[in-house]
């Protein structure tokens, strides 16, 4: 069986300094919290980087892509961590009968200033879709919205093969069959996904 690949892109906005509750817009990026840095907006955590890679998983397998299995504002999936919607994303394409090789994500912005941060990524992206993750940053040298700083646009791309058939996988969330449901298969720790510190994202 010959290798599919897919490809995944998504731009989010960054957000007011604070949300409605005067509360501070963390950023969540590549499965990873930067403290002090500007948080982006989204119904979920607005995390760009895993969210391209989710949809370059679904693209590689031919499933569909965030829209349809996450919705846009299901209530399950408010606040949901990249990594939780990633993981979700792996297990669809597995039960979907295809083995993952590889996925590889680079994004577009200024800020926050990735490479210091690489591998600790690549390790909790890595972890959550159970396979190897590659992320790659560049700026687009000040133009665009990238360059006034006004949001971040990650594209990645995925390799998958298809191995067999695919499962009849157990509906555990919303009634019409699509994603589970946001506590399914999560890590422990918060019920949005997160890890509960820096690193603890790298934790088996
Ligand atoms: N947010 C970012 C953006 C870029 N980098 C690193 O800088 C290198 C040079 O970027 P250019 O856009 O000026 O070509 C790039 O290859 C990355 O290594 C980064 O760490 N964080
Ligand atoms: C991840 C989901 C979940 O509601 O929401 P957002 O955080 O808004 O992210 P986006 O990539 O704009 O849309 C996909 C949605 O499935």
């Amino acid at each position: 069986m010959l290798p599919r690949t897919g490809i995944g892109i998504d731009t989010h906005a960054f957000a007011a300094e604070t949300d409605d509750a005067g509360s501070r817009v963390p950023l969540w990026l590549a499965g990873l919290l930067w403290e002090g840095e500007r948080g982006l907006s989204g119904h979920s955590d607005g995390d760009a980087v895993a969210h391209a890679a989710a949809d370059a998983l679904f693209s590689a397998a031919g499933v569909g892509d965030l829209g349809s299995h996450f919705g846009t504002d299901r209530p399950e999936w408010k606040g949901a961590s990249g990594v939780s919607l990633l993981a979700e994303a792996a297990r669809i394409v597995r039960a979907a009968g295809f083995d993952i090789g590889n996925i590889a994500v680079q994004f577009v912005g200024n800020r926050p200033k990735f490479s210091p941060r690489r591998l600790e990524a690549e390790a909790a992206l890595s972890q959550a879709a159970g396979a190897p993750v590659s992320v790659s940053a560049t700026t687009f040298d000040g133009l665009g919205f990238t360059g006034r700083g006004e949001g971040i646009t990650a594209v990645a791309t995925a390799l998958v093969v298809q191995t067999g058939q695919p499962a009849v996988v157990p509906a555990t969330g919303a009634a019409d069959g699509h994603a589970t449901g946001a506590a399914d298969g999560h890590a422990t720790g918060p019920a949005d996904g997160h890890a509960t510190a820096q690193g603890d994202n790298l934790e088996p």
